[in-house]
């Protein structure tokens, strides 16, 4: 199958710091890709520039065979790329439903035009990742486990082909994050390609279809799960010093 999204040879500098250095990934469409990797080692840096919030310093970024390495994120919004941050900032005057709504009026294809209809928009997202109670409750009354989910709501409200999730179930306990796995599974079902961070082992090897390793900002792997997590230089990179939880 062709790829959704193509990472060419991608570098990332901050002033004397490399984040990412030489890069090179695809992604095809209904693919779950796991990006793991120590502290510091530039995941979030190559989530941004996938979804544009960052440019890279060389190299290319290609979604559906067009190239998009210089086009601001809400031209990228618009192409179907959404993204989850890892610090949550929810407009927290407004209602759950609203911050959603906020995602389907703008997102993929210029969005909804009219705010009823992204606010029934929004509501189908909701209940999809389970907060379908929550609508009408202001979202900084939402706790940790809720406004992960309200992250993941308010990408879907973008209608995305490919969806970036940045640690969506840091500090979720064994259940919640059994529950966002079923929920990006059925992201998954849907056709969309998924590219997730995740510190949880346990969660990203029952959840990907293939894993990245970056260390240093360089990939230092790229396979099965299986494969990658046996391999000598990940588990000295990265495992040997984690607990596989
Ligand atoms: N805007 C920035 N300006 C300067 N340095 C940055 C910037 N963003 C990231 N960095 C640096 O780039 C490196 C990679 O950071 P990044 O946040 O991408 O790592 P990460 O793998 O996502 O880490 P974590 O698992 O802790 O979230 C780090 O050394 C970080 O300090």
């Amino acid at each position: 199958m062709s790829a959704l999204l193509e990472v060419r040879h991608v570098t990332r500098r901050f002033a004397g710091l490399v984040a990412v250095h030489d890069v090179s990934f695809a992604l095809a469409p209904g693919e779950i890709l796991g990006l793991i990797g120590p502290n510091g080692a530039g995941k979030t840096t190559l989530i941004s520039l996938i979804s544009g919030t960052l440019e890279p310093s060389e190299g290319e970024v290609l979604f559906d065979g067009q190239a998009i390495t210089r086009l601001p994120a809400f031209r990228r919004a618009r192409l179907g790329i959404g993204r989850t941050f890892q610090i949550m900032r929810p407009f927290p005057g407004l209602s759950v439903l609203d911050n959603v709504a906020i995602g389907a009026l703008f997102g993929h294809r210029g969005g909804q035009a009219q705010l009823a209809r992204a606010r029934a928009q929004a509501r189908e997202c909701l209940d999809f990742v389970g907060l379908g109670g929550f609508a009408d409750q202001r979202a900084d009354e939402l706790g940790g486990p809720g406004r992960k989910r309200l992250e993941l709501a308010k990408a879907l409200a973008m209608k995305p082909r490919l969806l970036l999730c940045d640690e969506v179930m840091a500090g979720l306990n064994h259940v919640e994050i059994e529950e966002v796995i079923a929920v990006i599974r059925k992201v998954r079902e849907q056709g969309i390609a998924v590219l997730v961070i995740e510190h949880v082992i346990k969660a990203i090897r029952s959840l990907s279809d293939r894993l990245l390793v970056l260390h240093h900002g360089e990939l230092i792997a790229d396979g099965t799960p299986e494969k990658v997590l046996a391999d000598a230089t990940v588990v000295q990179a990265y495992l040997g010093a984690r607990r596989t939880r």
